[in-house]
């Protein structure tokens, strides 16, 4: 299967010389050498994602992707489909776990019906790019046609051009969706499907040995789909497909990203196997408590932010992490040096 989609060039960050730079100012405050620890890390990312020395971040962004996913109705998920519109509502009407989080922390809340199997009234917040009323059953037959999952990919980058600032929060909903990322992961990982399927919303072990044999039985119908986009389409989810081309897009145009859970990692997973350079713009918020996101996080290099056994999505636990990028930058800018405070370095 060949998806019509070309992914925008995302060239690599590598700049000796601004990372020099970065790591003596970092290691000219007044500190001692490496003190700040991970957060010294981040600020070099950011300074070399923004671009400068005194990285600023402007408008964040907290993107939600929601789409239904045919495969529930193999009990795949231990909640019904119709959660997905209705925490959608949820978000919408302010009383979401994200929706509390981006108030809190200054972050514009966007959410995209990427795929829900209903209608939404328009309102501020909600934008609708809907190639289906959710997946096909991937027992049944791809996911997405390569139409739809070219038409997802399509919206996500468009839907970035049209947000202002520098930085995008990843976040998710899509009851079914650990389903597809657990495949995702299994076929552009290598994994075998025990190792990458979990709980999600909070299988029981039988429910999750369940799980795991109908998602056995769907590589196998698409044992042919080993290409990255032909595995998104084959496996993924409508969300999934458009949350990947708007990271391909937030890379192309050097903002950085924040990295939820295990679905946001499957949309960076697929992101990065067509342009490896996106994992240079991306901070990894935090290591989820389902199942297989260590072996995610490990097959895309990363190194999460936060360990607090969060399980939820939503972009939750990208806004969690967001004031340590904030703190990052504002210690990068706003403490003295050695010199400037008189204090005595190292003897
Ligand atoms: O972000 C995660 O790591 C994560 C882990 C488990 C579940 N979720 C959320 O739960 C939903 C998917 O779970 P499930 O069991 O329906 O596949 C979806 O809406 C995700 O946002 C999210
Ligand atoms: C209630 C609920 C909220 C969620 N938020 C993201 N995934 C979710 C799944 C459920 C079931």
């Amino acid at each position: 299967m060949t998806v019509p989609y070309n992914p925008p060039a995302v060239p690599d960050l590598h700049s000796p010389a601004l990372a020099a730079a970065l790591q003596h100012r970092l290691d000219h405050l007044t500190k001692p050498l490496g003190a700040l620890g991970r957060i010294e890390s981040l600020a070099l990312r950011l300074g070399l994602i923004l671009g400068g020395t005194a990285p600023r971040l402007d408008a964040p962004q907290l993107v939600v992707f929601a789409a239904d996913h045919g495969l529930a109705a193999r009990g795949v998920s231990a909640y019904p489909a119709d959660v997905t519109w209705q925490m959608v509502e949820n978000f919408l009407a302010g009383g979401a776990a994200v929706s509390v989080l981006a108030r809190q922390h200054g972050l514009a809340l966007t959410v995209v019906d990427c795929g829900v199997c209903h209608d939404f009234a328009p309102r501020p917040g909600l934008v609708v790019r809907k190639p289906a009323r959710g997946t096909a059953d991937a027992l049944d037959a791809p996911a997405m046609t390569p139409e739809q999952c070219a038409a997802a990919l399509a919206n996500g980058a468009e839907l970035l051009r049209g947000l202002p600032g520098n930085a995008l929060l990843l976040g998710e909903m899509g009851i079914g969706n650990t389903s597809s990322a657990a495949l995702l992961l299994a076929r552009l990982a290598g994994h075998d499907i025990a190792a990458c399927t979990g709980a999600g919303t909070g299988l029981d072990a039988d429910g999750i040995a369940r799980k795991t044999a109908v998602l056995r039985a769907v590589l196998e119908r698409h044992a042919g789909a080993t290409a990255p986009l032909a595995a998104l389409a084959a496996l993924g989810g409508l969300e999934i497909a458009t949350m990947t081309g708007a990271v391909l897009q937030a890379a192309a145009e050097r903002r950085v990203i924040v990295v939820d859970g295990f679905i946001a990692c499957a949309a960076v997973l697929v992101a990065a196997r067509l342009a490896p350079a996106v994992t240079q713009r991306c901070v990894f918020a935090h290591r989820s408590g389902e199942r297989g996101h260590g072996l995610m996080l490990d097959a895309l290099g990363a190194e999460p932010l936060l360990d607090l056994g969060l399980r939820l999505g939503e972009g939750s636990g990208a806004a969690l992490a967001w004031p340590l990028l904030v703190s990052a930058c504002a210690l990068l800018d706003g403490m003295a040096s050695f010199a400037q405070a008189g204090v005595a370095t190292a003897g």
